[in-house]
């Protein structure tokens, strides 16, 4: 992916753009002011005062000289403050950005990965993007405006010596180009590396119960450690590519500084050169190799830069991508498979699936641990995309698949965009309204089980699915949220997962049984036909 600086911009600064600019343009005067005024006070120092042998005039300029650069070096500090203050409110609006964006992103992208990658990818890639986006850029705009104040200096001063340094530019800026490319894919694979670390250790932290109680500990840390390994394997080669650069480049500058030198002292001897003109002119010289070095130390700053947000912009314009919308199936039904495969891991759990499910059936989904119940739950919910075939279904759908995680938050601001009314009717006979206040995390597993039972519920929809809805429920909320889940799918279409089935098998009209890598149908109460494997189609069964 080639991504244009103005769409960079657009991405980090584009809000903000009066503010940073107004940043750079501080820095810049800056910059401007003490590179022009150093040599001047050094000449006037030597050629006035010194070469007039005129103590009063040289206290005089070196006092005047210490308040200007007093006065202007306070000013920077304040800019220094307020480039802190932009960089907070850059840090902010990018992050809001992109948790937004991961929020939008496609359930594809979603299920490659676990929380502890978007984590890294949404908070600390964020952290590593913007710090630098405002200090780079002001360090690009300062090194360039003393290079150009302090060329411009010395060229005054004396062009045949300035020649020196203009001419070693191109071979500098030779090996920026070599290194440029390398340097932006070096500074990927880090932050890839650091993401991967994060998926990892957040694994391995969030697994302390386990650890503590089974002595996982060196199987957890040799895990942590192989992913440890690659990144800083990654930050090792992106410093070794970075060092080399910089080395290379500092020694086409000693030379350049070398011949200067002597063609200074050169220049002394045999021109009429003075004492103040030459000193002045290595005090700009100086300064304009020190902002040539920044610029070469900017260089894999910059790259890492560039890297940082293309992997920004990538996952926000994923983000941004088009979803066709779901087909609509065949009138009288809900949904429908067709030759569909599909899995969470490498390999497809289910194939060949081929199923019509007419509306307002109740179908009961069975199965062994595994077989692939959940995984067929998250197609219905077009939560997890199709390998092969297609899935049609109607629009409004509500349900949730194990593990269900809502935000930390307390469940009344759950709630709020329901019918308040409805909120107390359902919440009261499930026990869930002493809990209004409670955060979601401060419940038990059993309340949370009934809080995503209520919210499914109270989501208005024409298929409902429901993953183990009675687990972790005590027995007599068990009968409770039956009859609920009955009473409020009413000409509905549900499809629910359950193990211990046998109870509440009248209670539904099909049963579909997910057996090894296919699925199997059969229609209830008469139990008496049962489709084979994988071309099940239910609906000419039920006409
Ligand atoms: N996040 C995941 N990443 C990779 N593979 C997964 C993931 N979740 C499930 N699987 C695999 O998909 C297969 C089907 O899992 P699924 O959760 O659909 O089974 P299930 O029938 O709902 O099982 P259970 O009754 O135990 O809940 C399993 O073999 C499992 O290993």
């Amino acid at each position: 992916m080639k991504r244009a600086w103005k769409a960079d911009w657009a991405l980090m600064i584009g809000p903000h753009t009066r503010q940073y600019v107004l940043a750079l343009l501080w820095t810049g005067t800056i910059a401007f002011l003490m590179t022009a005024l150093n040599p001047l006070a050094t000449r006037l120092i030597f050629d006035v005062a010194v070469a007039q042998k005129r103590l009063d005039w040289l206290v005089g300029i070196a006092a005047a000289s210490l308040i200007v650069f007093s006065l202007l070096r306070w000013w920077d500090f304040q800019c220094g403050q307020y480039q802190q203050r932009l960089t907070n409110r850059l840090s902010a609006d990018l992050t809001q950005r992109m948790v937004a964006g991961y929020f939008r992103l496609p359930p594809a992208s979603v299920a490659k990965h676990s929380d502890g990658y978007f984590v890294a990818r949404t908070m600390s890639e964020v952290e590593n993007t913007v710090t630098p986006a405002v200090s780079a850029g002001v360090q690009l705009l300062r090194a360039v405006m003393i290079l150009v104040t302090a060329v411009v200096t010395v060229l005054i001063l004396s062009w045949q010596l300035t020649s020196v340094l203009l001419i070693i530019t191109p071979a500098l800026l030779l090996l920026a180009r070599h290194f440029a490319a390398r340097l932006h894919q070096d500074a990927n694979d880090v932050q890839e590396n650091t993401a991967a670390q994060q998926e990892v250790h957040s694994a391995a932290i969030g697994s302390y119960r386990t650890v503590r109680m089974f002595g996982f500990e060196g199987l957890a840390l040799q895990q942590l450690m192989r992913s440890v390994d690659r990144r800083l394997d990654a930050v090792y080669t992106l410093g070794y590519r970075s060092g080399k650069y910089g080395t290379l480049s500092r020694i086409t500058l000693s030379i350049a500084e070398l011949l200067v030198l002597m063609l200074g002292g050169y220049a002394v001897m045999t021109t009429s050169l003075t004492l103040g003109s030459l000193m002045a002119y290595m005090t700009a010289y100086w300064m304009a190799v020190s902002a040539v070095q920044t610029l070469i130390d900017l260089l894999p700053d910059v790259q890492i830069l560039r890297s940082n947000i293309w992997r920004l912009a990538d996952m926000l314009d994923q983000a941004d991508e088009v979803q066709p919308p779901l087909p609509i199936p065949a009138p009288g039904q809900a949904i429908t498979w067709q030759n569909a495969a599909f899995g969470q891991g490498e390999v497809p759990t289910l194939t060949g699936v081929n199923l019509d499910v007419p509306s307002g059936s109740r179908v009961l989904i069975r199965g062994a641990n595994g077989a692939g119940k959940s995984t067929l739950a998250l197609t219905a919910l077009s939560l997890l995309p199709l390998r092969q075939g297609s899935v049609s279904r109607v629009k409004d759908v509500s349900g949730l698949v194990e593990p269900v995680v809502f935000p930390a938050l307390p469940l009344k601001d759950l709630t709020t965009q329901f019918d308040g009314h409805d909120v107390q009717a359902m919440a009261e006979p499930l026990g869930l309204l002493p809990l209004m206040n409670a955060r979601y995390d401060e419940l038990s597993l059993g309340q949370r089980k009934k809080f995503a039972l209520m919210m499914t519920l109270l989501k208005p929809a024409e298929l409902y699915v429901f993953d183990e809805p009675l687990a972790n429920l005590d027995d007599a909320t068990q009968v409770q949220a039956l009859e609920m889940i009955m009473e409020h799918t009413q000409g509905k279409t549900v499809l629910a997962i359950m193990h211990d089935s046998a109870n509440v098998l009248s209670k539904f009209d099909i049963v579909a049984e997910v057996v090894a890598g296919s699925l199997e149908v059969e229609i209830r109460p008469e139990g008496s036909r049962r489709m084979g494997p994988v071309d099940a189609v239910m609906a000419p069964l039920m006409a």
